[in-house]
């Protein structure tokens, strides 16, 4: 009876040995992760990753272990790519294997109850989200967006220019417009009377913070779930279903709003709803431009990081002001027609989003497949980051990455003096990469890339952006240094710095024909 027993427990034991040590079949010559930090048993890298700006130990790493690192947390590896070469062959060469995103128990499933395309797992659902933002994001759509973007920057000029200490608010404003006003038709007043404009900006902190790697244990351990909220440490449940509420509600409130505006100003919602749609259901669109209405939020801060460089580096703010009043003149605003004239402007944008990316992880995907690259082992199911701070800061793609070097992207004709755009190898068509990659890549970029280009355009044409003074009306010149962003969630913005805002020669009778919303408090 005993060597029985005994017999059992020896073929279980070898059972188990075999099982935990047998060769992947997809990994037969058994290669090892990409390297990285050991961490610690069990926990792994944890308590490695600050909750503060941890894209800065995230780019340690990369210098320390080479472009793409491994680490784990709780015995799963995350993979980190650091260089714009490894980034593309992953994500854009193998987009079928690195475009699912990673499973997030309180941003996906239960704040956008699993329908915030950004989220959202790769599939069908996916799939379809994806083709009905592109349907209402189409070239003539974009275009017909321009008369909104041109006009909200010039109201932007006016108010910044009468409420100088508010602009903060003021570039929130613009962004808020352009997006409210393109995809629901709605006019938005200021920025602390507009029925929508906080509302969305309050939406989006929670989630972008909801996002946060290793904030919200359920994220670790999605049974917690489950567990009922009366039990200590579940409080969190409430609030989470509170602001799912809040979710549905604003963004049915907005989808409704697209409605009534339809017939005065056809937008991104109005047109998806009705038989001619994009394929999705009402509810589904109204979370597809939910998801649409967080974005105000990036776009202030690439706005109000490309105002910090032109208070710090005034000789590039000169030279771009020279540009443009040599095409525009001073006799009218800057228009989109006018991009293809201002390369050097075009160029300050890109090294705005290269300079400062304003998610400087992106969004993190997850692989459904085991892959092999360059001799390391990706298990399926890794979620693999991409660390754009590193990637915006390889040397070898961006001499002196620290400074802030439009020139980059340009190159001048030795015969005309013209100077013409160019394009790093890897970042294509940007030269960056802060809207992502492959199957993932952000369907708005080009959206965005207008609105801020517009915002760019007529803030030069219109205004000086001087630094402030000290007491001693000394020039303050604004520190740049990675502790000047936000820190947490997923979104970087610029803390406060002093300048102070000057009309161009003749800009001010322009500012007399800006009408302002009703409802706008100057
Ligand atoms: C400066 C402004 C913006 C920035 C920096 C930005 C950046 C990004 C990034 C990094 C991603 C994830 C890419 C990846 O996973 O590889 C993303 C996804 C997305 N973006 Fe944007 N975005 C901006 C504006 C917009 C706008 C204006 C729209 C729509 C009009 C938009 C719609 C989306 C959507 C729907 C996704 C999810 C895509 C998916 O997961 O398939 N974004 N964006």
């Amino acid at each position: 009876m005993v060597n029985t027993f005994a017999l059992v427990a020896i073929a279980i034991s070898v059972a188990l040995i075999y099982l935990w040590f047998r060769p992947n079949p997809n990994n037969p010559k058994n290669l090892p992760l990409p390297p990285g930090p050991k961490g610690k048993p069990i926990i792994g890298s944890l308590l490695d990753i600050p909750s503060d700006r941890y894209w800065l130990t995230m780019d340690e790493w990369v210098r320390e272990y080479g472009p793409i690192v491994t680490f784990k947390v709780l015995g799963k590896p995350v993979v980190i790519l650091g260089s714009p070469k490894v980034a593309a062959d992953l994500f854009d060469r193998r987009s079928a294997i690195y475009s699912d995103r990673p499973r997030w128990v309180l941003a996906s499933e239960i704040l956008a109850r699993d329908m915030h395309t950004g989220t959202v797992r790769i599939g069908e659902k996916h799939r379809r989200y994806r083709k009905a933002i592109q349907a209402g994001l189409r070239e003539k759509a974009l275009n017909s967006y321009h008369p909104i973007e041109e006009k909200e920057a010039r109201i932007f000029v006016k108010e910044v220019f009468t409420k100088p200490e508010d602009f903060r608010n003021s570039v929130k404003r613009f962004t808020s417009a352009v997006i409210l006003g393109t995809m629901y038709g709605h006019k938005t007043a200021s920025f602390s009377t507009d029925r929508f404009a906080q509302r969305i900006f309050h939406s989006a902190s929670i989630f972008a913070g909801s996002l946060a790697p290793g904030k919200f244990l359920v994220d670790v351990m999605p049974w917690l779930q489950y567990v009922p909220s009366w039990v200590p440490g579940a409080g969190w449940k409430k609030l989470a279903a509170q602001w799912a509420e809040d979710d549905r509600v604003l963004y049915t409130e907005m989808l409704e709003e697209a409605r009534q505006n339809a017939a005065r100003q056809p937008s991104f919602i109005s047109e998806g709803l009705g038989e001619k749609g994009y394929g999705v259901t009402e509810e589904e669109l109204a979370y597809i431009g939910g998801t649409i209405s967080q974005t105000p939020d990036t776009l202030m801060s690439v706005c109000s990081g490309f105002m910090l460089a032109m208070t710090r580096w005034p000789e590039v703010q000169k030279r771009a002001q020279a540009e443009i009043d040599s095409v525009v003149g001073r006799s009218r605003w800057p228009e989109f027609k006018d991009r293809v004239n201002l390369p050097y402007v075009t160029a300050i944008v890109k090294e705005t989003c290269r300079w400062r990316p304003v998610a400087p992880l992106s969004v993190p995907h997850a692989s459904t497949k085991d892959d092999v690259y360059e001799g390391y082992f990706i298990p399926k199911g890794t979620t693999v980051i991409s660390s754009i701070w590193s990637i915006h800061r390889d040397p070898s793609v961006y001499p002196n990455p620290e400074e802030f070097i439009p020139e980059r992207f340009l190159s001048m004709d030795p015969t005309t003096g013209t100077l013409h755009e160019i394009n790093t190898e890897e970042g294509k068509e940007r030269g960056h990469h802060l809207y992502g990659f492959g199957r993932r890549l952000c369907p708005g970029a080009t959206m965005a890339d207008h609105a801020v280009w517009i915002f760019a355009a007529n803030v030069l044409w219109a205004l000086n952006i001087n630094r402030g003074k000290d007491e001693n009306g000394n020039e303050i010149v604004p520190p740049v240094d990675p502790m000047q962003f936000t820190s947490g969630g997923e979104a970087s913005h610029p803390l406060p710095w002093k300048c102070d805002f000057e009309l161009r020669e003749g800009v001010r009778e322009f500012l007399e024909g800006v009408q302002l919303p009703e409802g706008t408090e100057l």
